[in-house]
This record gives structure tokens, sequence and C-alpha cells, in this order.
């Protein structure tokens, strides 16, 4: 873990995954054959990149319930304790639609429709997270969304991961399709005989699956490009290193370019945790990725006083932040940007990632500047209601008509003066 001063942080800016020009081509072609030729392009892919040739391409009940059978009693409870946490935080969420009337009649108003389909796409390999399954389905659920279908890459056995499964049943999502990469995200948008066409893909996943994201923007709507996992902690003198360690290995453990930083005024804190990674890391299962991060992305920024670390912080606007200060509710007013603020020592983050009910699914790579975690409004859409009263266009008809001439458009002007033959 390397320290260093506020001053440093600019060279650490890391920036989206672009792909490389061939990757770029080679999922234009993707999308292209899935868009014209449907379930045989996607099985043609699937046989290719997957080394899977898939008989059914969707999850079927026999698959489910062995599933459920595979694991215990007391880890269903776990996850559904887990999903009713999500749930319950998510429905404050909701926003409501709203009318007003005015006195002369006039009503305007913003009426809420949740998107009709949407599309999770879930990881494959190491990265095929129940808890993903959660953070992208019930924020669907809760805002409306009736129909939802799960694309996930199929294993060397032919095989979605039970985890992953157990999560969909338990949220009642039957509409799972055993197809990853690009031309998952292709079908989803497109539709094939198999898989329904949605309004929405959200979901991580590899370059493949972000440069098929960015392609069928536009066609369908999209989350985020999601970046690799990151954490900052913001600590003072009252923290305990092993436990800032521990949070940044966290981390650090989800993939070779995750960024963990330590942002303090501790010259001792800083010396410890460096010490303490070094340690803890040595015994982690994933050591060879956490390993990697922290050497590459671990690192602590040493600052003159709590005003610069507060402004650190804001300048790296990470996915997650843990305040582990002597008043950290104090700080809170201060800290502008960041995905998730979890406060105190006992939010260590993967109480965020698991269990209290907020979205994992976070900006990252700045983004939390001008972005927010994955929540209900991104399952819905508004339209705006005008109903004006004869009142209200006897009164205002004119200034519009003057308005549309102003830029020009006469069409516009007679379209309100027309109206004007109601009441001569
Ligand atoms: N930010 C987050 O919250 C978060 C969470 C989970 C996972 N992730 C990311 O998801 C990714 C998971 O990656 P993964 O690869 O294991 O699973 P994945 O599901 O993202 O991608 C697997 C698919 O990629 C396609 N593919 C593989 N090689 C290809 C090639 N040469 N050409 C075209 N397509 C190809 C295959 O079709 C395969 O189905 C990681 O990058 C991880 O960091 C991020
Ligand atoms: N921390 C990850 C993204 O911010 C989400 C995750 C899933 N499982 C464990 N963690
Ligand atoms: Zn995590």
């Amino acid at each position: 873990m390397r320290i260093m001063n506020k001053s440093d942080l600019p060279s650490l800016k890391r920036s989206v995954d672009q792909g490389t020009e061939e990757q770029r081509k080679s999922v234009q072609t993707i999308i292209a054959r899935v868009k014209h030729e449907g379930d045989e392009a996607v099985r043609a892919f699937t046989e290719q990149f997957d080394g899977v040739t898939l008989e059914d391409m969707k999850v079927t009940k026999e698959e489910f319930e062995q599933a459920y059978q595979s694991v215990d009693g007391e880890f269903v409870s776990i996850l559904e304790e887990a999903a009713a946490n999500i749930r319950s935080f998510h429905e404050k969420q909701k926003t409501s639609s709203w009318f007003d009337t005015n006195s002369d009649g006039t009503m305007l108003g913003q009426k809420i429709t949740p998107i009709e389909a949407a599309g999770v796409y879930v990881p494959g390999g190491t990265a095929a997270y129940p808890s993903s399954v959660f953070m992208n389905v019930i924020p669907a659920q809760v805002a409306g969304v009736e129909k939802i279908a799960m694309v996930t890459p199929p294993g060397k056995d032919g095989r979605v991961p039970d985890g992953v499964l157990l999560a969909a049943h338990i949220l009642g999502v039957d509409h799972v399709y055993k197809v990853g990469g690009a031309q998952a995200v292709a079908a989803l948008a497109y539709g094939t005989e198999t898989i329904p066409a949605v309004d929405k893909i959200t979901g991580p996943g590899n370059v493949f699956v972000a440069l098929a994201k960015r392609e069928v923007f536009g066609d369908v709507d999209i989350d985020m490009i999601a970046g690799p996992s990151e954490i900052a902690v913001l600590a003072d003198e009252t923290a305990k290193a092993e436990e800032i360690a521990a949070d940044l290995l966290s981390q650090a453990e989800h993939d070779a370019r995750s960024s963990s930083v330590l942002v303090t005024t501790s010259p001792e804190l800083a010396e410890d945790v460096k010490e303490a990674v070094l340690q803890q890391v040595e015994k982690l299962p994933r050591k060879e990725i956490a390993g990697k991060s922290v050497e590459d992305y671990g690192m602590i920024v040493l600052c003159r006083d709590h005003e610069e670390a507060v402004a650190a912080v804001n300048e790296i606007a990470p996915e997650h932040l843990e305040v582990m200060t002597a008043a950290p509710f104090d700080d809170l007013g201060k800290i502008k940007h960041a995905g998730a603020i979890f406060l105190g020592p006992y939010s260590s983050e993967p109480v965020g990632d698991y269990f209290a009910g907020p979205n994992h699914v976070l900006p990252t790579n700045g983004t939390a500047r001008f972005s927010s975690p994955l929540n209900v409004d991104d399952f819905v859409k508004k339209s705006s209601i005008i109903s004006y009263s004869e009142q209200a266009l006897k009164t205002h008809a004119d200034k519009i008509a003057r308005f549309a001439r102003l830029e020009g458009l006469e069409g516009h002007a007679r379209a309100v003066e027309i109206r004007k033959e109601r009441w001569t």
C-alpha cells in the first residue's frame, strides 16, 4: 500500500474500460446476427464462447427445484430476510403520480408508469452473485414492472449456479435464460423466438457485456456501465486499523482492478493499516486477486487536516465510503460525492452488499459526482399531464401564439388561435 498526499489524487483517475477496436467490432457483429437470426445466432455464440450446446435455453422448473434442494433451510431463510430488508428499503423510494388543479380549471400533473419489461444480466463465473439478483430485481418489482427476464451464462456443465437460481426463485422470477455475453444483451434488446425483448437492461458484466449495453442503448434503456468495485475509508485515530484493513480488502477481493483507499490525518493509523492489510491479505482465499489489487490500487492518502481529508473524499467520489471518525454524523453534511455512505464502526461495507437494504449497484469511477444508486425510479417513467380549461386558453392563447411566431412556427400559433373561434 502506497502512502501519498492529496495532491497525488488526480494521477489515480481511472476511466471505464472502452474495450479494443477488435472487441467493439466483435460485439457489433454479435448484435447484428442476434437481431437478424434470433435463437440460432444465440445458440451459435453460446457454443463458440461458452463451449455449451444449448438444448433448453430457458431454465426449467426442475432446475429451479434442484437449486432449491441443494441448499439448507437456514441459508434460504437468510436470503429471504435479506430480500425482505432490500424490499422494505426500496418501498420507501416509491413516488406517486400527482395532479394539481388551478383556480382557472387547468389541471397539470405527472403520471408515473412502470416500464413494462426489464432484463437483468447476471454475470457468470465467480461473479455470479445471488445478492446482485436481489439488487437488480427487487427495485424493478417494487416499481411495478410486470415482466422480468434474467440472463446469465451457463457454466461448463450447461447449468446456472444454484445460488443465482435460488435467488431468482425466492423473488418469483421464472424467466431465466442460460445465455451470457453480448448475445444475451442483444437478445434482450431485440427479442428472439425464446428470449423476450425488454425496455431496459440492468446488471454488470465483462467488457463484452458493457460494450453491448452501450451499443443497444437508445433502442432500449440501460442502468449504467459499472466499473470495478471501490471503497474509500475516512478515518481518524479513534478507528481500529484491523477493521479498516478488513474493509479495504473486502472490496479489493472483487477484482484485480478494484480500488481501496484510506483517507486519514493520522500517520500512525496509516502505518498500522498498511501493516494490517499485508498481514490479512495473506489469509484471504482469493489472495491472487486481493494481493494484486492491494499493490496496484490499495493506497493511503495522508492529509494535513480533517478538512483536507473530507475534500479528498469528495474528489475521489467513491462507490462506497466508510466514515470511521469520532463523530461520523458530523461529517455526513460535508460529504458531497459517494454512492453509499457507511457511518460508524459497525457499518462494515458488506453489511450493505448483502443485508441492510440499500442497493449495492452503485456509481463507480467518480460518477457518484452526478449519478445515484440503482433505485425504483430507474424502473418507472413519467408522463406530463396537461388539461387546459377554456378559461385558461382564453387568457393565454395570444401569448402562446406570439411565442410561437417568435420561433418562426406559424403552424403552432394557428393551432392555438383556431380555438378562439369557439368563443367568437
Ligand atoms: N460492478 C459490479 O457490481 C460487478 C458485480 C459483479 C460482476 N462484475 C463484473 O462482471 C464481470 C464478470 O465477468 P465474466 O467474464 O466472468 O462473466 P460475464 O457474464 O460478464 O461474461 C461472460 C460471457 O462473456 C462472453 N465472452 C467471453 N469471451 C468472449 C469473447 N472473446 N468474445 C465475445 N464474447 C465473449 C461469453 O459469451 C460469456 O457468456 C467481471 O468483469 C466483474 O468485475 C461487476
Ligand atoms: N460490492 C459489490 C459492488 O459494489 C457488490 C457485491 C456483491 N456481492 C458482494 N459484493
Ligand atoms: Zn462487495
